[in-house]
């Protein structure tokens, strides 16, 4: 069985795992901080926050500077985070190496692409929009299209449905523990990348395989078939 017929769909985290999105991440979360009178966060701790939405994020920052959130002024906050992230240009987002080769080249050979994201969906599709990868997915699941975002499966199934596959059909690729955990709850095999955001020692993510670069998935794929 060839790698298509084995896997028909690709499905993709994005924060960490096509692109390095933390610099305007950090820089949306410090205009905010500065904002509330707050301290700035550097770059390295910002990678420790990201990948469980944008209210965990913002939560999460604001502790950092010894300041909780009560969950009333959570939500606007995090609103107020996401005014202020979707508006920044994406010059600071970098694509990383081998994502736009290898994607093409997996679209071309016939399988169908899809999102994943904990991000909010709007957002989503205009980073992808920007970035010029918009073209390449088939479907996009952001941490608002479902009730429940990663770790839970809801948003993996739902990105399975609009690409039409079953379990036995999808391969999920992420940095991180909650797109594991996604991928276990849906049952599907899972690729986690290594130089994104995992925030635990790689190995304890329990990923089916690891890649050091993503041009590595078509290999890692046949290992999977
Ligand atoms: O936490 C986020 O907002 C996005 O993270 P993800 O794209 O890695 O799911
Ligand atoms: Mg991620």
């Amino acid at each position: 069985m060839s790698i298509l017929e084995r896997f028909p769909a690709l499905i993709f985290d994005f924060d960490g795992t096509l692109i390095d999105s933390a610099p305007d991440i950090a820089l949306g979360l410090n205009r905010l901080l500065v904002a509330e009178g707050r301290r700035e966060l550097p770059l390295s701790d910002v990678h420790q926050m990201i990948g469980d939405g944008a209210g965990r994020l913002v939560e999460q920052a604001f502790a950092a500077t010894g300041a909780a959130l009560t969950p009333a002024e959570l939500g606007p906050m995090t609103e107020r985070y996401l005014a202020i992230y979707g508006a920044l240009p994406v010059d600071r987002s970098c694509i990383y190496p081998g994502v736009v080769e290898t994607l093409t080249a997996l679209k071309n050979a016939g399988h169908r692409l899809g999102l994943c994201t904990n991000k909010p969906a709007g957002i989503s599709v205009d980073l992808l929009r920007d970035l010029g990868l918009d073209a390449l997915f088939d479907a996009v699941a952001g941490g608002d299209s479902v009730a429940r975002k990663k770790p839970h499966p809801d948003p993996l199934l739902f990105v399975m449905e609009r690409l039409g596959v079953g379990a036995g059909g999808a391969v999920m690729v992420g940095d991180n523990a909650n797109d594991v955990a996604a991928a276990r709850g849906a049952g599907v095999p899972v690729v986690a990348v290594a130089y994104g955001y995992p925030r635990m020692a790689l190995a304890d993510l329990g990923a089916d395989i690891i890649i050091d670069r993503f041009a590595d998935l078509p290999g890692a794929l046949a290992r999977l078939g």
